[in-house]
């Protein structure tokens, strides 16, 4: 049977499909004023944050995945004149303009570009300066006049896997935690629901953006065809786990286990995938800090019951995922080799945050050294790519890819 537009089975299979989003101007809209609130920690240098991420897409080509762009598809969804109306009102409202002479005159200014370029003025922020505005409305006049932005820049977009998550062969579109990524995940509604890559081909949409409950891609991780791991993070509440295993549980979606795995919540660690990814049928990177001396982790196992969903608290990490991957034993690969020092410094530049291309083939970034030996030594073929600008915005090769189909594992 060919495979549908979005069928995503495992975290290991070989990577056919993948989006990606070049880091643009809005990397270069960030300043230290705005720094935590965008959720940097350090302004990248663009010209080498984008040849880092040329590198990161060469790779991947080169390993035969097709690389898809985020901003590519957001445009080609656009193509009908009264859904290109649509989306402008719903971004500039979510930016803070739900009506009134700023909305208008902001849908005018982005109407005069072609959608590519639309899109893209979208993404990286528009300025005050930027639209003709003779004047302005009390709202705009009592915030802060000194702020340049109207809509704010989006410089975490090029974390593709945070917005939406491919399930199966579905979707879950994100409500997003922090109001400086909420917006990235409407793009994805429109590239779902419109490009003709996607629209009418079946798509599931699992869980919608249209929720108070947060949940965002770098916790859902799919294990393989039946078994998915959420992290209990900073960015996903247990309320959101809850719906989104009700709603596959119930809709044929294939899986019938969530494990959800309590992580702290802290900026290092937000998401399950900034310590803890599936990299081979029996392997997995994790970060020391989330286990205790005895490898215990709090975890819940999700099942569906006559009444609703069945939960087993669960300790101990290795033995949950034996129970659950129906494996008899499996390699837990301590990044940083579990050294005190080296770990977190490892983990804070995203040591934990592995992509596999394929079962036991890893991309990662090169400056984790002593994470990257430690895999090689587990017999893992690691792929390492340039690093030192983009991992500043805390996330690496799984945060920096939204895969979309992946082959499917033959056992
Ligand atoms: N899956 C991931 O862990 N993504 C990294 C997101 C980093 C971004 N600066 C954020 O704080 O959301």
């Amino acid at each position: 049977m060919m495979a549908g537009p979005i069928n995503v089975k495992s975290e290991i299979g070989k990577l056919k499909a993948v989006i990606l989003k070049r880091p643009g101007k809005e990397v270069e809209n960030i300043t230290p004023d705005t720094m935590p609130r965008l959720l940097f920690d350090d302004i990248p240098y663009l010209p080498i944050a984008q040849k880092e991420h040329d590198n990161f897409a060469t790779v991947l080509k080169q390993n035969g995945t097709e690389v898809l762009y985020l901003d590519d598809l957001a445009a080609e969804s656009l193509n009908d004149a009264a859904v290109r109306q649509e989306f402008l009102q719903r971004i500039i409202a979510e930016s803070g303009f739900k009506k009134g002479k700023t909305a208008e005159v902001l849908q005018n200014y982005l109407n005069s570009f072609d959608s590519l370029t639309m899109v893209q003025r979208i993404m990286e922020g528009v300025r005050k300066e930027d639209i003709q505005l003779k004047s302005i409305g009390l709202k705009e006049a009592s915030e802060d006049g000194d702020y340049p932005f109207l809509m704010d820049p989006m410089p975490n977009l090029y974390f593709t896997r945070d917005p939406a998550a491919a399930i199966g062969e579905g979707v879950s579109i994100n409500r997003m935690t922090f109001a400086a990524r909420r917006r990235e995940s409407l793009f994805m509604e429109y590239i779902i629901a419109h490009h003709e890559r996607f629209a009418n081909q079946g798509v599931h949409v699992w869980r919608n953006r249209n929720h108070d409950t947060r949940i965002e891609g770098g916790d859902e991780l799919v294990l393989n065809n039946h078994v998915l791991a959420i992290g209990v993070s900073q960015r996903t509440s247990a309320e959101a786990i809850q719906d989104i295993a009700g709603n596959l549980f119930k809709n044929a979606s294939g899986y019938d286990t969530v494990v959800a795995i309590k992580i702290p919540h802290n900026h290092a660690m937000m998401h399950l995938d900034t310590v803890f990814t599936m990299i081979n049928y029996d392997q997995f990177t994790v970060h020391p800090a989330i286990l205790t001396k005895d490898g215990q982790v709090d975890s819940w196992i999700l099942h569906p019951a006559k009444d609703g969903i069945s939960i087993e608290h669960h300790r101990d990490l290795k033995q949950v995922l034996k129970t659950v991957l129906d494996l008899d034993d499996l390699d837990l690969i301590p990044t940083g080799n579990g050294d005190p020092i080296v770990a977190p410094r490892e983990q804070w530049n995203d040591g934990s945050n592995t992509l596999a291309i394929a079962p036991g083939e890893v991309v990662t970034y090169n400056r984790n050294y002593v994470s990257n030996e430690i895999l090689r030594k587990h017999g893992l073929k690691v792929h390492e790519i340039l690093s030192s600008e983009l991992s500043r915005g805390r996330g690496g090769p799984r945060c920096m890819s939204m895969p979309i189909v992946r082959e499917d594992l033959k056992k």
